[in-house]
């Protein structure tokens, strides 16, 4: 008898209880498989909420009561995330806000991403709201201009004798790299000027996608990168246990003292023709009740390739090796969406990379609550073993320009 006979003999004679214990390991190893998905709001994290007042009250007044410093510029040059690639299917058009500017991005009939000025230059109607893909075009929803997507010249005008010369619409450079779609942003205009590499040139290896971390922060872009060369904060905030949360108030309970990170860290520019990166070697470990577990030994090295993509190669000796990939866009001068993608190898168990990823969310929220109050100091307070702030700064300035747009007041409305 085949086997599928004996499956469906076996499964219509045995009692409910097999069928509940078949239909629970199937939902088990569902949720085991499917990927991660944790997102979190504007207001969701990183907000000291009191009694009787809501989160979003909360962010609220943090926002309003904040000193923002002499900012650097909001929009630095270099390639930014719009979408995941997933986001967009053949033949999908979305519209999309960042960097100041209102993007509409599309898929043309041949699979390929293009991006354009959101609004018609002929009377002005959004074309990432009910604009159409007509083959490698993108079609205007108020009077049915087409406009090229690789172009941006207008090929058809359905109503018109002839279609004007100069008629065309801005095309963004764009590309897809890691799953992502990703816009080329210059305060010049200029083409692009280096290339974003894919996640298998950190980590030649076959690794499926485990899952993702999405964030709303309240805070200039170019502290998140400093982050990497603030060496001294990692032994800090990251010292507690990451199972103590990412509240700051609370996260140094007595319950978890047992338990501690330890990190030794090295940051350092690229030299050329890399001088778009840099890169940060992250040594970790942790202690329970000062023994060191061998089984958290990790090794990272986070690829910081231009002002937003970090590419972070993951060793573990025992848990396996992985990348993440974080992406930092600025949706509003001082609100970056940051999305953190975890890829890890094949042969272990998804439920070990979905665990890092939540470690690693934990950990980073910690973050989000110091950058979403803290004041950007143009001129901090460094001691000797500070040194790699000063540097950084230095190697990102190179992606501002003359032209790059500045906040200029303090009364520049925060609330968005
Ligand atoms: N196309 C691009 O734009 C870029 C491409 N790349 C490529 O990505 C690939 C992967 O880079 P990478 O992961 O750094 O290569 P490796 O992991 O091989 O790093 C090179 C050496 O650095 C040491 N090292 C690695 N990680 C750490 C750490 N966390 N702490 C201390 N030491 C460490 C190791 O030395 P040891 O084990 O002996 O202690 C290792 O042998 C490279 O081939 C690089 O060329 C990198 C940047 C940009
Ligand atoms: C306990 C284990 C499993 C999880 C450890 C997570 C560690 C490695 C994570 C948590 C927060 C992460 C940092 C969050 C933000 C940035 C800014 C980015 O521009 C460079 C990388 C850097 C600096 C990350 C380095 C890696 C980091 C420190
Ligand atoms: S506004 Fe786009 S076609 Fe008229």
């Amino acid at each position: 008898m085949a086997l599928r006979e004996w499956l469906l003999g076996a499964l219509l004679s045995a009692g409910p209880g097999a069928w509940i214990v078949l239909l629970g390991v199937l939902l088990l190893s569902w949720l085991a498989l499917r990927p991660l998905r944790l997102l979190r709001g504007p207001d969701e994290v990183g907000y000291a909420g009191e009694a009787g007042c809501s989160r979003a009250e909360a962010a609220r007044r943090a926002r309003r009561s904040r000193r923002l410093g002499q900012l650097p510029p909001v929009y630095p040059n270099g390639w930014f995330r719009l979408l995941d690639s997933a986001q967009l299917a053949r033949g999908e058009v979305r519209k999309v806000a960042a960097l100041g500017e209102q993007f509409a991005v599309f898929r043309n009939s041949e699979g390929k991403v293009c991006v354009v000025d959101a609004y018609c230059p002929h009377l002005g109607a959004n074309l990432g709201v009910g604009g159409q893909v007509v083959g490698s075009c993108i079609e205007c929803p108020f009077h049915g201009w087409q406009f090229d997507g690789e172009s941006g010249k207008c090929v058809r005008i359905p109503y018109a004798e002839k279609v004007p010369e100069f008629a065309k619409i801005k095309v963004w450079p764009s590309c897809e790299v890691s799953d992502m779609v990703l816009v080329w942003y210059h305060c010049d205009g200029i083409d692009p000027t280096w290339r974003v590499p894919d996640r298998e040139e950190f980590l030649p290896r076959p690794c499926p996608f485990r899952g993702l971390t999405e964030h709303f922060v309240n805070v200039h872009i170019e502290e998140i990168p400093e982050n990497g060369a603030d060496t001294a904060h990692l032994s800090f905030l990251h010292r507690h246990a990451f199972l103590s949360g990412a509240d700051l108030r609370y996260m140094d309970s007595p319950f978890w003292t047992f338990f501690r990170h330890h990190w030794q860290a090295d940051w350092h520019p690229d030299p050329e023709p890399n001088a778009h990166c840099s890169r940060l070697q992250l040594k970790h470990s942790i202690t329970l009740f000062g023994k060191h577990f061998s089984f958290m030994d990790l090794r990272v090295s986070a690829w910081q390739v231009g002002p937003s993509l970090v590419f972070l190669v993951l060793r573990f000796p025992l848990l396996g090796q992985g990348i993440i990939v974080q992406s930092v866009t600025p949706v509003q001068p001082l609100m970056q969406q940051v999305i953190h993608r975890i890829y890890f190898q094949k042969n272990v168990p998804a439920f070990i990379p979905k665990m890092v990823l939540r470690a690693e969310c934990s950990q980073f929220e910690r973050d989000v609550m110091i950058w979403n109050h803290k004041q950007y100091l143009s001129k901090p307070l460094l001691v000797k073993e500070d040194g790699a702030i000063q540097r950084h700064r230095r190697w990102f300035s190179q992606f501002y320009g003359e032209k790059s747009p500045k906040i200029t007041s303090q009364k520049e409305s925060l609330d968005w």
